[in-house]
This record gives structure tokens, sequence and C-alpha cells, in this order.
């Protein structure tokens, strides 16, 4: 058995690899790894709403105390943003998070988030995986009982809503909410984010209405991913009711979805154009922009048009998170829906992102279709899409070891300006188009973002690239 931390952490299927022995195990590479990187201290412990969360968090804790750490143990789930912010807040370490996002019920996931309270980027999760594998060539597992590590003092009770809830109140403009008295849909979907972006609205005067707002470790039969499938319910509400907006977190509450009033899903690329301008136009911000290859260049055209940096990272919120980190960015963003700003962590937080779309409606006073329709207007439209190819394993690895080689002068007979190989291979098209075909670190999958002028040239281009590789 191996144990890989991938992009984004551990994730495993509970009870076949994800076990207590193996949580334990991989609980104490982390130890080993903060022992000598920085020595014994504080450690935060989250957890999502999955199944026996709670018992593998403790069982987390007796690792970690039985190495002579102190934890700050919840005693009830806390969104990763949250986790991670509580990290600065208390001068930890760092943070264990126990969560598999959006993945389906069966699987759990442990990632660690270092002291800069971001993804853990590559050189971390590579040494923590060396550690794993000592541990599991013959190292031993350190551990005190619960009862036994709180008697000592080594267990601190960590409750970080109303910190966290007020703090929020200082990032984003709830003078403004408060004047819109905008009514809201909420939809954590049964997910760690429950009793915070809901709070957080009804106490900056928004009427709410709360959806899937209790803790069901089978996410009422789908999964926890706020796409445009996973908020039907959520988009028939704010019809149904005349909602103004309807907002959404994933299960560990750092990614969103976003429903204008018409029940028009909002893709993460138009919320992030949306987001951008407002802290451009509104709020006044100025600064390099960090984005993903696979995320939207309408965020190009807006940073152009007054003069502004972008910075394009492979795909992965640890690279936006590093980027944040060293070029104080105003925003970090990527399609997949992570979204932070400057002056917060650099971690997606959908809480945030969500309170941002909340202020940008109240400011605007009006549908978000109409504000990103004017944006359009001014600034360009580009459209994008997606594909998630599920292809056999052969066709893949031919693929992948064909696309070094790929240096086509035109597709679907636009010219090729540039090619980028930052995460896969990027394209660019002499009419502002561009195709981008990358291999999930996530999922078996080849994805395949193209983004362009209108939605014809968009499938023009996904067709000529699916026919030209034989996918
Ligand atoms: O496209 P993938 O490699 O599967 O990654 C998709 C996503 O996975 C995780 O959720 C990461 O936190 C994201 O930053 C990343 O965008």
């Amino acid at each position: 058995m191996t144990i890989k931390f991938g992009t984004d952490g551990w994730r495993a299927i509970i009870a076949e690899e994800f076990t207590f022995a193996n949580v334990r195990l991989v609980t104490q590479a982390v130890a080993n790894y903060l022992q000598g990187e920085k020595g014994p201290g504080e450690v935060v412990i989250g957890y999502d709403n999955r199944f026996l969360a709670p018992e593998f968090a403790a069982a987390v804790a007796e690792v970690l105390t039985g190495n002579g750490f102190t934890v700050y143990l919840p005693s009830r789930a806390v969104p990763t943003p949250v986790t991670a912010w509580a990290i600065k807040k208390y001068g930890a370490l760092g943070a264990l998070m126990l969560t598999a996002s959006h993945n389906p019920p069966a699987y759990s996931g442990l990632k660690f988030i270092p002291d800069y309270a971001g993804p853990a980027v590559p050189a971390i999760t590579e040494a923590i995986e060396k550690e794993i594998t000592a541990v599991m060539e013959g190292g031993t597992i350190k551990r005190l009982e619960l009862a036994e590590a709180r008697q000592r003092g080594l267990v601190k009770e960590l409750d970080p809503r109303e910190a966290y809830l007020e703090y929020l109140q200082g990032l984003v403009d709830v003078a403004a909410i408060k004047q819109a008295r905008l009514k809201i849909v909420v939809d954590p979907l049964y997910g760690a984010g429950i009793d915070y972006l809901d709070e957080f609205l009804q106490r900056a005067g928004c009427q709410v209405h709360t959806l899937h707002n209790y803790r069901d470790p089978l996410f009422g039969g789908s999964l926890p991913d706020p796409s445009a499938r996973g908020l039907s319910e959520l988009a028939w509400q704010v019809r149904e009711t005349g909602a103004d907006l309807g907002l959404a977190l994933d299960g560990d509450a750092d990614r969103f979805g976003v429903v204008d009033r018409d029940g028009t899903y909002l893709t993460a690329n138009e919320i992030l154009y949306l987001v951008l301008a407002h802290l451009l136009f509104h709020r006044q911000y100025r600064g390099p922009v960090a984005r993903t290859v696979a995320t939207t260049h309408n965020l190009d055209r807006l940073a152009a048009a007054h003069g502004l940096k972008v910075i394009e990272t492979p795909v992965g919120f640890k690279y936006i998170g590093e980027a944040l980190r060293k070029h104080d960015c105003i925003l970090g963003g990527e399609e997949s829906g992570g979204l932070s700003i400057r002056g917060h962590i650099p971690e997606k937080d959908g809480i945030l992102a969500t309170a941002l779309v909340a202020e940008l409606r109240a400011v605007q006073g009006r549908s978000l279709k109409s504000i990103l329709a004017d944006l359009q207007e001014r600034h360009g439209r580009l459209v994008s899409r997606r594909l998630d190819l599920k292809v056999a394993p052969d066709v893949k690895a031919r693929v992948l070891k064909e696309l070094p080689d790929f240096t086509p002068a035109k597709i679907a007979g636009v010219p090729v300006t540039g090619r980028l190989a930052v995460d896969g291979v990027k394209f660019l098209l002499a009419d502002s188009s561009w195709v981008l075909l990358r291999p999930s670190g996530t999922e078996p999958l080849l994805r395949l973002y193209v983004e362009a002028p209108g939605d014809e040239r968009l499938h023009l281009l996904q067709k000529d690239i699916i026919s030209a590789l034989k996918i």
C-alpha cells in the first residue's frame, strides 16, 4: 500500500484504506515532519461532516499529543478555510484537516496545512510522504489516550466560529449588504459550512433561507459539489421564493457555487470576473492578479485595462496560494471554484467568496447577469467550458506521450500564436481563444478546457482537438 498526498492531501475510501491505523500512521508522519522543522508546539485539527470524522479527529489528537504537541480540537465540523485561518489566529505550527471535499460519501481525507495557512506546497507534501514511508518501514506510532491528554492539558477546545465571523465582517462591506436587505437562499450541502455563511448573512441583515443545514454523511444521496447539477434544488428554491441570490458551499466550504435571481447558475469563471471587477472598480484595489492556466482570460482583460500584471500558475490552489503570499496579489482564483483576496489567508475560502458576491450584488442593486452583461459589453466576452474526458488508461497514456510533440499551426482554422507547457499543454490562438489539455491530478481523467469569443467557436475548437489527438 502507498499513501499519496495528491493535489490536495490524502483521500481514500473509509474502512478500505482510510482506517484508524492509517490515520494514525499519517499523523505520526506529520508529527515527525513537524518535529524536524519546528519542534513541539500547537497544532489545529479540523474536520468536515463525513462519516466518523470526529472519531478520526480524536485519533489524530491522540497521536499528536503522544508526540508532545498540544492540539486545538473542535467538537463540531470546521470548514477548511476556517481551520487554516485558526492557525494564524492561535499562532499554531499548522493544521491537520480531515476532509474529502466534494468526493463521494465513501471517502474521507487528511491534509496538512502549514503555518502560512494555505495549501502545502509540493516540497512539504513530498517531505511528509517520505516520513510516511519511514513510519511504514518500522517507525513507532506514539499515542496518548485522549482522556489522559486532556488531563495533561494538551487538548484545547477549538471553537473558531465567532472569531472568524467577526473577522469576516472586517473583510466584507457589511454596511452595503445591510442597506440592500437581500433575500438569499443558502445551500451548505450538509457540509462543514453550516452556520457560517447563513449566520454571517443573517447578521448582515439579509433574509436567509437555508437548505441542507444538518449533518448527513450521505449528502442526501448526491455529492457535496456546488456545480450546476449539484445545485438544481437551490436554483429551484431561488426562483420559487423570489430570492435575489442563491449561495452554496462545497463539503468543506472552501469552494463556492452561485445562482442568480432567475435560477441561472454562474460558473466560477464568471464569478471571478465579477469579483475582480468589483475589487477594481468599487474597492479601487490595485496589484497583481493570480490565476491558474485553466482559468478565464477575462481576468487578464480587466487587469490589462488597469495596467496590472497577471500571474499564471499550474492548476491547484497551492500555486495560487504561493502567488498570493509572494506577490501580494489582489485576487487569486481558479476555474474549479477557488478564490481568495488580498488581506485574507492564502487558501480558497467559499464563505468569503460568496460573502463578496453578496456585497457586489448589494452595491450594484441588480441581477448578477445584468452586471455581467455590462462587463462583457465594456471588456469583452469570452465563454469557457471544461470537458472531463473519461478515457481508457492506454488512451490517456498515449495522448500524454504525444502531447509534447503536438504543435499544430492552426486549431479549427485559427492560427496558433503561443504554446505554454506550465501544466499540460495550452495553445493560445489568434482570435483570443485558448485550448488547454492536461491530466487531472485528482481523478483518472483528461481535462480539456477551451475559452473562445463565442459558443460556436468553442465547439469547433473542442471538436478539432478531440479528433486531432484521437481522444
Ligand atoms: O484538475 P485537478 O488536478 O483534478 O484538480 C482540481 C482541483 O483539485 C483540488 O480540489 C484542488 O484543491 C484544486 O486546487 C484543484 O483545482
